[in-house]
């Protein structure tokens, strides 16, 4: 019988000292929900001079990663080091000793995920992955096994937290994309290289993660329709909300007969739809399941002590496994064979905006292009431009398909500037 439960911690940067704090404060909560002791017992670091905040003592602390994989004492090994190839690397590796897993690496479990679980199954070893998508939020163990009797529709959420707090702190405090952007990397908030935040790609690897687990398929990350932040340009969260609408950076996935739509991109939301007042870094998860109906799950999606409630609530899952000695039993093959909607088959109204020479006949020949392509048009406002002898158009179509949408643009490239162009979800109510 055993009394205690050893952890080998690769990585002690914002999550990992969130996770050692965790389970130093709540060892007595642990060793109560558990019955055994909990102990983080070696941990991998890079850089030896670093000042560290965490309440572990620095004599478990080493550079090599071998001394941590290789450990026959260590049960569980906790990957929060970030990074791809080696972070893939110290998965299999620890999965194939034959310990079970838990990591926050959402890039490494949407890449190679499938492959990975894979390998735990046969190993009969666990592999855990709750913080890799929406930080605090339950997300995973959600589709997982709360929903597990449903079959789910589709899947829309803000996952995040760097890109929702900028888009945030710019329109509720008039902050700057760059100053807001230095707060979440002090607030540890960003990945370390935060393009991968801001131009979508974060946010992309965990809709292949949700997507794969939602429809029961091997979505990839070159499947998913991705735009980053960049495409927002000044004044459009302004024009947004004069229609009534938010903008957010937003992952959608969706499924029908005709196959799974996966996007991430700056989308306009109705100002009353409940993803449009989630703020700062929180994230929201807004799920449709034929059965259940509509669920949104919302909370914090990065940060240090959120993120590690997750790891944590993981490390526990997999110690019940140890002590039930059933670590592996999930079975993760995918059900289906990856569809990919065509993009005609993919639909949406649109809000186009644009910068035309103010003379006659434009307009005319404006429409005469959404007119070529069937795409019928809701509304045309006109506003003045900088310059006095152009204009800015702001046009709202009705249901479009994207394919009519995109050779829209790349007509009107030919006559105009196109300045920004966003999908729209639902109606306004102005
Ligand atoms: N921050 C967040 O809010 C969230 C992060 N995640 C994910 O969690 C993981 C960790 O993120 P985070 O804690 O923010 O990252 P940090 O950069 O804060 O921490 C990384 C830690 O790993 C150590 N490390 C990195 N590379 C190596 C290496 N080659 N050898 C030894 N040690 C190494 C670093 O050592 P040293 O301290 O010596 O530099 C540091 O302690 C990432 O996969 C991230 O995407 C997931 C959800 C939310
Ligand atoms: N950089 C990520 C961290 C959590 O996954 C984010 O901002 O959401
Ligand atoms: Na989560």
């Amino acid at each position: 019988m055993r009394n205690e439960i050893s952890i080998g911690l690769l990585g002690l940067g914002t999550v990992g000292s969130g996770v050692a704090t965790i389970l130093q404060q709540h060892q007595e909560d642990l060793r109560h929900k558990l019955g055994v002791q909990v102990a983080i017992k070696k941990v991998l670091i890079k850089d030896t001079t670093k000042e560290r905040l965490s309440p572990l003592d620095s004599s478990i602390f080493t550079t090599d990663i071998e001394e941590v994989i290789n450990d026959p004492s260590l049960d569980i090994i906790v990957e929060v080091m970030g990074g791809m190839k080696g972070a893939k690397q110290a998965i299999e590796n620890a999965l194939r000793a034959g310990k079970q897993v838990v990591t926050a690496n959402k890039d490494v479990m949407a890449e190679h995920g499938h492959e990975l679980l894979k390998l735990a199954d046969e190993k009969k070893c666990d592999l855990f992955y709750e913080a890799s998508v929406a930080g605090g939020i339950p997300i995973i163990r959600t589709l997982e096994d709360g929903l597990a009797s449903d079959r789910i529709a589709g899947l829309m959420g803000i996952v995040n937290g760097t890109t929702n707090f900028i888009l945030t702190k710019m329109k509720q405090e008039n902050m700057s994309y760059e100053e807001a952007l230095v707060k979440a990397t002090e607030l540890g908030f960003a990945e370390a290289d935060p393009s991968s935040d801001v131009d979508g790609w974060d946010a992309a690897r965990k809709m292949v993660i949700l997507s794969s687990l939602a429809f029961s398929t091997e979505v990839r990350l070159e499947d998913v329709l991705v735009r980053g932040m960049k495409e927002i340009q000044a004044g459009d969260l302004q024009i947004a909300e004069g229609f009534g609408y938010t903008i957010k950076m937003v992952g959608s996935s969706n499924k029908d007969e005709d196959g799974i739509e996966v996007a991430v991109e700056p989308i306009l939301l109705p100002n009353l739809h409940p993803l449009a007042s989630v703020n700062n870094e929180f994230n929201a998860v807004y799920i449709h399941g034929e059965a259940v109906g509509e669920t949104m799950l919302y909370g914090p999606g990065a940060g240090s002590l959120p993120t590690a409630t997750s790891v944590v609530s993981d490390i526990i899952a997999a110690c019940r496994n140890l002590l039930l000695e059933v670590n592996g039993k999930r079975l993760h093959a995918a059900q289906h064979d990856l569809v990919i909607k065509e993009d005609k088959s993919c639909f949406a109204k649109y809000l186009h905006r644009l910068l035309v020479n103010d003379q006659v006949g434009v307009l005319t020949q404006l429409t005469a292009i959404y007119s070529k392509h069937g795409a019928s048009l809701q509304s045309v406002m006109q506003h003045p431009a900088e310059n006095e002898d152009q204009a800015e158009l702001v046009l709202l179509t009705h249901r479009i398909s994207r394919e009519q949408h995109l050779k829209v643009i790349k007509d009107i490239k030919s006559m105009a500037s196109v300045i920004s162009h966003y999908r729209i979800e639902g109606e306004s109510a102005t």
